[in-house]
């Protein structure tokens, strides 16, 4: 925690911000907030982010934010939780942080785990942070390949059920009754077959999440057995006459438009609203295509075995620009079959498929706008940056060389 006057100036700081935000006889006291966290000249609103206490000032209320803050292990995501403080008057004359390190994401490359560093992602960690505590069901809701699974786990794992099991369902392609035996479990003796009593995954995942992924491809018949199963918490075996009660939070995903499968009759108005309950948008990568390079490098890693493997700068600009339809899965494939021409460990625009390197500029926008968006961006950082170059390149996700070659580009040297 820290305490902040309204001119942005650190006051105290306690014990626990020094061992996780500072480092070792770093003076915390007296110094600007934007500076300690994010390296800015200049508050966050001015460089582009959302400031907390800015809207603190007018509301006089407590306000939250997640934002990407500096730390001694670099760039993190951190939950920023603020009060003001007010005089008898009703002023606001201090404020208190409290700052939460997220760990369920990473703004740095990493071996596993969901990596990310965009707004559209940083929304979606954020909504995940919120609903995490609670029991509230909450329904995932992005293209193919965004990382559905990854996002439950994150929720699970942040959640006070991540002692608990998180139990994976995949929704498509069972038939009725396999989905009802899958997810209830049956009796011995139930059907042909049947040789032993089996626990369904409802009852599996007791004390923790149960994961329903691709809900759209519920088989109609079965949603009023699943609706039921939420609503009641209770359940039978199939061939069983014990009424059980399951405990396990719901997290539901889907990339079908479900709102349209109500109104089209294929999917139950009822179980909609239940599964419902805090819908978050998972961005496709097209819209955090900023994002695909500190992307590309986790996923590199994951699949380096003796060589470390790395993008060269074209090959890399080419990925950022493909619009990518299939999402972080496609850009998984995209690099595991372009390691395979890369014998030096270098992955090249020869090694990328025709269909990546000849592909439309992701936002339809001219070579020249871009490059004056790209300009503008490089300078403006430059002005509100206050760290060396080598953590500038980091904060804006590029490779040092990359930031190097863009500076002269632009003649911002
Ligand atoms: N933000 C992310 N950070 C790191 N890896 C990611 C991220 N998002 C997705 N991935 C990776 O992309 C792949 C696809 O993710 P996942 O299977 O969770 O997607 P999905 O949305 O569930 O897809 P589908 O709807 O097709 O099942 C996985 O290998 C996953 O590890």
């Amino acid at each position: 925690m820290i305490v902040l006057d309204i001119d942005y100036n650190i006051l105290a700081s306690n014990t626990a911000y020094q061992r996780q935000f500072a480092t070792p006889r770093q003076q915390i006291s007296g110094r600007k907030c934007f500076r300690v966290s994010h390296q800015y000249s200049v508050p966050c609103d001015q460089a582009g982010e959302r400031c907390p206490m800015k809207r603190a000032a007018e509301t006089r209320l407590p306000e939250r934010v997640l934002h990407i803050h500096h730390t001694p292990r670099g760039p993190e995501h951190v939950d920023v939780e603020l009060r003001p403080i007010l005089d008898e008057a009703g002023s606001v004359i201090a404020y208190v942080e409290r700052l939460t390190s997220v760990a369920g994401a990473s703004a740095q490359p990493r071996e596993a785990g969901l990596v990310g560093r965009a707004p559209s992602f940083n929304a979606a960690l954020s909504a995940l942070q919120r609903a995490a505590p609670s029991r509230i069901p909450v329904l995932l809701q992005g293209e193919s390949g965004t990382g559905k699974e990854l996002f439950a786990r994150a929720l699970h794992e942040a959640s006070p059920r991540t002692r608990g099991p998180l139990v994976v369902v995949d929704c498509t392609g069972l038939s009725e009754s396999l989905f009802e035996s899958e997810l209830f479990g049956h009796e011995r003796g139930a059907f042909t077959g049947a040789l032993q009593r089996k626990i369904g995954l409802a009852e599996a995942a007791h004390g923790g999440t149960l994961f329903l992924d691709e809900i759209g491809d519920v088989p109609l018949n079965m949603q009023v057995k699943l609706l039921r199963l939420i609503e009641s918490g209770t359940f039978r075996r199939v061939g069983g006459i014990e009424t059980l009660r399951a405990d396990f939070r719901l997290v539901a995903a889907t990339h079908k438009p479900l709102k349209q499968m109500v109104e089209a009759g294929s999917f139950r108005q009822d179980l909609y609203y239940r599964i419902n309950a805090f819908p978050v948008h998972l961005p496709s990568l097209r819209e955090r295509a900023e994002d695909i390079p500190l992307l590309a490098e986790s996923l590199l890693r994951r699949m380096a075995d003796i060589t470390p493997l790395r993008l060269d700068d074209d090959a890399a600009e080419a990925l950022r620009r493909y619009p990518f339809p299939g999402n972080v899965r496609e850009l998984r494939n995209v690099l595991e079959r372009a390691r395979l021409f890369a014998d030096d460990g270098v992955i090249r625009i020869r090694d990328l498929p025709a269909e990546v390197v000849g592909g439309e500029p992701v936002a339809l926008l001219s070579a020249g706008t871009r490059r004056s968006k790209e300009k503008a961006r490089l300078t403006h950082a430059l002005a509100v940056f206050e760290g060396t170059r080598a953590e500038l390149a980091h904060h804006l996700g590029l490779s040092e060389r990359t930031l190097y070659r863009r500076l002269k580009r632009y003649e911002l040297e």
